[in-house]
């Protein structure tokens, strides 16, 4: 159960409510010792019984005379260095001849974010040792783009002819069929009607609200198992600092670890030049210069940072127009909103984060707010100090309004989350986040760095709410943890079918007198399943037809064995559908 929760925050806040009993707290200083957040959270909970749950301007004000101070003595954002450039290359370089390749591939990133500019020759030699090891890995539009990349950044003269004789074999690899995009490739497309002001949802699907869940989202027709309901991509995503060498600083892609520098730290990358232009604009220039201070209070935290990012994502789709954002919140607090009215075929961002912005939350949520408190007030005095901010936000007002927004948006966000155990990257969907929650799901979940999709995996009716799972499974975990988990870290009581414990004994009952799934086409599954030369999309197919056809025999344990191997198709699936997208960009840029 620990280890399923690891550093998560929402963890530690809930478990402030047990301070007092000595095992939990021994489990969280053990923790602590480890994670600087939770380090300063206990130190600063110790210290102010006095503010408890008073307003988050006293903890704020507690904060910044008395600290945790994050400085440069703490947390130093050096300048960009040649010499440290080669340094860390060189550890990548041994780290490749024990052909531990992605550490080796994070050490040449770290090395390219410390080269001085675009014409060091740090830069070429780290894009190139790069294209090295994806040549060695058969990633040949990899290998080709970080060879261009090489190219364009001063790789040095004496070395170009082995730069040459790669490229040339990539080319080879690549016209002999041997590059892994030769291979079909199953994709997850939208395979019934599509909103025409949505097109990235089915016809049919509405947001209605609930009582006990609130908003949700439900089914204005019937889908079958297999139909591909919603194929949606994040409005925002975040990564925590573990990760910054490995994924995109925009758009949280791991795009192989192929990732190019910010132009003036050592801390950030990006998948892209579209990520890189859009990420300084709607984040990283107001971070750029203190990004190891929040890096080093942010470990684990991409949820907490998620929140933070949308204050400043907003702040930029409001033209950095300070009063005019300040306006619209105090006009539009929590009056509650449906981004299902949002017409994405004229997609407005802006209109897009108001919706995000209105979100309603529960009267009971938040009874554990030191921790999100403590951490606005610490991000705020990180910030406060980044030059950029600091012009910004110059009156009291100002200065009140980016603090309590961030505390807005880190709860906001904790509430829309539908997942909730990833620590490394957290995204969030306009559309998915009104889904509520199922311990035994209608839906599957599949989420690649910011892309998901949305397929039915039971049959749904009209009227019929679409469910997913946030991370819990009955299959996987037992009715206490389930429990367990909602209360103290989702902060609802689970309403779902699977948790109805009368209701669940009736339909086991009834799954008894069941007819069972004839055995031969289950061992004919299995063999198609396990054949490696049947290709994915047969496969996939294969698998769907059979949930269709036996889909009476739910919740038999030969059918739901089935829906357990049909979701992990789905995920391997989706990620080599993404996977292929990766090396069909990477050979449009090279
Ligand atoms: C990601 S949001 C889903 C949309 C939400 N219903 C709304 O009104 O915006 C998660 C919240 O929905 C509610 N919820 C989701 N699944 C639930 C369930 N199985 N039982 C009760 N409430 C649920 C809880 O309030 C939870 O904190």
């Amino acid at each position: 159960m620990d280890a399923f929760f690891g550093f998560c925050p929402w963890y530690v806040a809930a478990q402030i409510e047990f301070l007092l009993e000595a095992a939990v707290m021994a489990q969280l200083q053990k923790r602590a010792l480890q994670n600087p957040m939770d380090r300063y959270l206990l130190e600063f909970l110790s210290r102010t019984e006095h503010l408890r749950l008073s307003d988050v301007v006293d903890y704020r004000n507690y904060v910044i005379k008395k600290g945790p101070f994050i400085n440069d003595s703490v947390a130093p954002d050096l300048p960009k260095d040649d010499r440290k450039a080669a340094a860390v290359r060189q550890v990548g370089n041994r780290l490749y001849l024990e052909k531990d390749y992605p550490a080796a591939l994070e050490k040449y990133n770290e090395s390219i974010c410390w080269a001085e500019g675009p014409n060091s020759e740090h830069l070429g030699i780290g894009y190139a040792n790069r294209s090295a090891i994806y040549f060695d890995m058969g990633e040949y539009e990899l290998s080709l783009a970080n060879i261009d990349l090489a190219k364009k950044h001063n790789y040095p003269q004496r070395l170009m002819p082995k730069l040459d004789a790669r490229e040339l074999n990539c080319k080879h690899k690549i016209e002999g069929g041997h590059s892994k995009r030769a291979k079909p490739c199953a994709k997850l497309d939208i395979n019934v009607e599509v909103n025409p002001l949505r097109p990235f949802m089915a016809a049919g699907i509405v947001q209605k609200m609930i009582p006990g869940y609130g908003r949700s989202v439900v089914a204005e027709r019937n889908f079958k198992p297999g139909d591909v309901i919603l194929n949606e991509k994040a409005m925002l995503t975040a990564i925590s600092p573990e990760v910054k060498y490995k994924n995109c600083n925009h758009c949280s892609m791991e795009n192989f670890h192929s990732l190019i520098p910010c132009p003036k730290c050592d801390s950030v990358m990006f998948c892209s030049k579209e990520c890189l232009e859009k990420g300084l604009r709607y984040s990283h220039r107001f971070e750029c210069g203190i990004t190891e201070k929040l890096h080093h209070f942010s470990q684990g935290a991409s949820r907490v940072l998620l929140g933070i990012k949308a204050f400043f994502y907003g702040l930029t789709l409001f033209n950095d127009n300070l009063k005019d954002m300040m306006s619209f919140c105090k006009r539009n607090d929590r009056t509650g909103a449906d981004p299902f009215t949002l017409d994405y075929s004229n997609y407005d961002p802006l209109e897009e984060f108001k919706i995000f912005h209105m979100t309603k939350l529960p009267t009971d949520e938040f009874k554990h707010e030191d921790a999100f408190r403590f951490y606005a007030s610490v991000y705020y005095s990180i910030y406060i100090r980044q030059p950029l901010v600091r012009s910004m936000f110059t009156t009291k007002a100002q200065k009140d309004f980016f603090l309590r927004s961030i505390l807005d948006y880190t709860r906001i966000m904790r509430f829309l989350l539908i997942e909730f155990h990833t620590n490394l990257t957290s995204q969030f969907f306009s559309i998915a986040s009104v889904c509520n929650h199922s311990c035994d799901p209608n839906t599957a979940v599949v989420n690649y760095f910011g892309k998901l999709k949305l397929i039915a995996i039971r049959p749904i009716a009209i009227d019929e709410q679409i469910l997913v799972s946030y991370g819990l499974h009955s299959r996987v975990h037992s009715y206490d943890e389930r429990q367990v988990a909602c209360r103290k870290i989702m902060h609802f009581k689970c309403l779902c079918d699977a948790c109805d414990e009368r209701k669940m004994r009736r339909i086991r009952a009834a799954a008894g007198n069941l007819p069972a799934v004839p055995n031969h086409h289950i061992v004919n599954l299995k063999k198609v399943y396990d054949d490696p030369a049947i290709n994915g999309a047969d496969k996939l197919n294969m698998m769907r037809q059979f949930i269709g056809r036996y889909v009476y025999a739910y919740p038999r344990y030969e059918y739901v064995t089935a829906l357990d191997v049909y979701r992990e198709l789905l995920d391997s699936t989706f990620k080599e559908e993404m996977e292929d997208q990766l090396r069909a960009t990477a050979s449009e840029v090279a």
